[in-house]
């Protein structure tokens, strides 16, 4: 059995090696990450998350691991921003306001695939145009759902969540473990 983390995010793979996992492979897989006409963002990240782990190429005793990490604010599906004025569009509607981080995670072993879904609600202050300015110049929103990620400098603009931290960054590492071990992965066995 080989583990292959199919993901391209760097924190996906520091929160596995959180849980003591390291991946024996990385196989980014390669999906159209459009959402499809009136698609809510639960559905979407979900279904991302399962065609991502759908598409990466394993043996049928592999375990395959890949998540997806959508903002939502309302019905409305906050992803990758294109550039800096999305970013500063993304910013603007988020601020002063709860929205929420939806994590999906799929594990799959051969033809057995396992999901969950984790959505941590998150309270983000009203941007000055200074704050605004400073984030946009560190290029941090660049590659994040939403334009933010909580564990760098928007971590000042974040006074609340309500869910799980890992979650938001990437891959929520309580329910990813509880899949692995669904999928029979040695989690807790010093010896793998
Ligand atoms: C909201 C938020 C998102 N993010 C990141 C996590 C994800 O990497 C990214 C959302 O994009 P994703 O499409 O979930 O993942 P990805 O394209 O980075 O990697 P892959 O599809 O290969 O697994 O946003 C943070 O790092 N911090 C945050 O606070």
């Amino acid at each position: 059995m080989r583990f292959i983390l199919g993901s391209a995010s760097p924190r996906r793979k520091d929160l596995l090696a959180q849980l003591g996992v390291v991946p024996d492979a990385i196989l980014p897989p390669d999906i159209d990450e459009d959402p499809k006409p009136r698609e809510l963002p639960r559905p979407y990240c979900l279904r991302l998350a399962r065609e991502k782990a759908q598409a990466v190429v394993a043996a049928p005793e592999d375990i395959v691991l890949c998540a997806d990490t959508t903002v939502a604010l309302g019905r409305r599906i906050l992803g990758k921003p294109r550039d800096a004025g999305e970013a500063a569009a993304f910013l603007t509607l988020l601020g002063g306001r709860r929205h929420q981080v939806i994590t999906a995670v799929a594990v799959r072993r051969g033809d057995r695939l396992w999901t969950r879904e984790v959505v941590t609600d998150v309270k983000m202050k009203r941007l000055s145009d200074a704050e605004l300015n400073a984030y946009l110049a560190s290029h941090e929103w660049d590659g994040k759902a939403g334009a933010y990620a909580i564990q760098g400098l928007a971590g000042a603009f974040i006074p609340w969540i309500s869910g799980s931290f890992t979650g938001v960054v990437g891959l929520p590492v309580a329910e990813t473990a509880a899949l692995l071990a669904a999928a029979g992965y040695p989690l807790y066995r010093g010896d793998v």
